[in-house]
C-alpha cells in the first residue's frame, strides 16, 4: 500500500533522509517513531506529496504522489502544525472539505458531532489546541480517506478523548481496511494500537518489524547464579544493557529467545525469568544499542 525505497532528502547541505525504506500494508496501523529531529515529519511531509525527494521512490496505492492530486484526495493528513483557514467555523471547513474530496460522508460527519460536542459554528482558531485537534480527527474521519497519516496526532487532546479517538480509527481500519501512520513519543499509547513500528534515528530507519516480531527479537531477563555471572556469557551474548542489584542481573539481550535461553542455562541459574519488555524499552535498548545516549531521549 505504501513503499518508500532508498529516499533521500537534502535541506541545502545537510541530508535529513539517508536511504530512508518503509513498507505499510493495507489494513495496518503502522507506528513511526524516532529520536528528536529523526526525520519522522520530514519522511511524512514526502509521503503527503509536500516535498519531492532528491533521490529514491515513493509509492501509495501504486502511484508517486507528488503532484499527484487524485491520489493525495484518498489520503487523510493531520499535520504536526494544525492549520485551519482564518475565521472558518468547524460547519464551513465541514463544507470545504465535502468540495474538495469525493469521499467526503456528511452523515458521518453528523454522528460524529455526538463525540466530539463542539459546536460547529464555532470559529476553529478561537478553539482550544487541544479541541482543534478534535476537529482536525473529526473532519478526516468524515472524508473516509483510504489512507490516514497523522502526525503527533495526540498531542494536547485529555485521556479520554485519546481513548475515543483511538477506538474510532480502530474501529474504521477494522470496517474499511484504512492504513494509517502515526507518528508519536506516545509509545505506550502506539503499543496498544499499532501492528508495526518503524524506528528512526539520524536521518535513517534503523528498524521495521511487525510488533511481535519486534519483541520477540529483544528480551528483558532477570538471572541469578550461586557464584555470580559468569564473564564468559558476555562473549556468548549480544547485552544491550545490564544491571546488577544484590545478586540479581537484569539484562536486556537481543537474540532469539530459545538460544539467549539455553546459553544462559548451561550455567545452571538459581532463578531465570522473563519479564514482558515495552515498546517504550525496545526503543531505549535499540537505540542504546547504536550509540545513542539513552539519557538524552526525551518522549
Ligand atoms: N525545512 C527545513 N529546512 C532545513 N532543515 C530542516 C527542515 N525541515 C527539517 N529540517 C531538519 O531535518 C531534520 C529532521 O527534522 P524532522 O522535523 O523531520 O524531525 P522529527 O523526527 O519529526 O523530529 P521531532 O520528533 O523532534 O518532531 C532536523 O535536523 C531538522 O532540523
Amino acid at each position: 500500500m505504501i513503499h518508500v525505497r532508498n529516499l533521500d532528502k537534502y535541506f541545502d547541505n545537510f541530508q535529513a533522509l539517508k536511504n530512508v525504506n518503509l513498507n505499510i500494508q493495507k489494513g495496518s496501523i503502522y507506528g513511526l517513531v524516532g529520536s528528536n529531529g529523526a526525520g519522522k515529519t520530514t519522511l511524512i511531509k514526502h509521503l503527503t506529496g509536500i516535498y519531492k525527494q532528491d533521490q529514491g521512490e515513493i509509492k501509495i496505492l501504486g502511484e508517486a504522489v507528488y503532484e499527484n492530486s487524485q491520489l493525495k484526495a484518498k489520503i487523510g493528513y493531520i499535520p504536526d502544525a494544525l492549520y485551519f483557514f482564518p475565521q472558518y467555523t468547524i460547519k464551513a471547513m465541514a463544507t470545504f472539505y465535502k468540495n474538495i474530496y469525493p469521499t467526503w460522508n456528511q452523515e458521518r460527519y453528523e454522528k460524529l458531532k455526538q463525540v466530539f460536542e463542539i459546536n460547529e459554528n464555532k470559529k476553529i482558531h478561537k478553539l482550544s489546541k487541544g479541541m482543534q485537534k478534535q476537529v482536525a480527527f473529526w473532519l478526516i474521519l468524515s472524508m473516509m480517506p483510504e489512507v490516514m497519516i497523522l502526525d503527533e496526532p495526540i498531542d494536547g487532546l485529555d485521556p479520554l478523548m485519546r481513548k475515543k479517538i483511538w477506538n474510532l480509527v480502530i474501529e474504521d481500519v477494522a470496517e474499511r481496511q484504512t492504513t494509517v501512520l502515526i507518528s508519536s513519543h506516545n509509545l505506550k499509547e502506539l503499543e496498544n494500537i499499532c501492528d508495526h513500528v518503524g524506528i528512526m534515528h539520524q536521518g535513517k530507519m534503523i528498524i521495521e518489524n511487525n510488533l511481535d516480531n519486534l519483541k520477540s527479537d529483544i528480551h528483558k531477563i532477570q538471572v541469578v547464579y550461586k557464584d555470580g555471572f559468569p564473564t564468559e556469557l558476555h562473549k556468548k551474548l549480544n547485552i544491550l544493557h545490564q544491571k546488577k542489584t544484590g545478586s540479581v542481573h537484569l539484562f536486556i539481550i537481543k537474540g532469539e529467545q530459545e538460544k539467549v535461553l539455553s546459553t544462559l542455562r548451561q550455567y545452571q541459574p538459581i532463578i531465570l525469568d522473563i519479564l514482558p519488555l515495552s515498546l517504550e524499552e525496545i526503543f531505549i535498548y535499540e537505540l542504546g544499542g547504536i550509540g545513542y545516549e539513552i539519557e538524552n531521549i526525551i518522549f
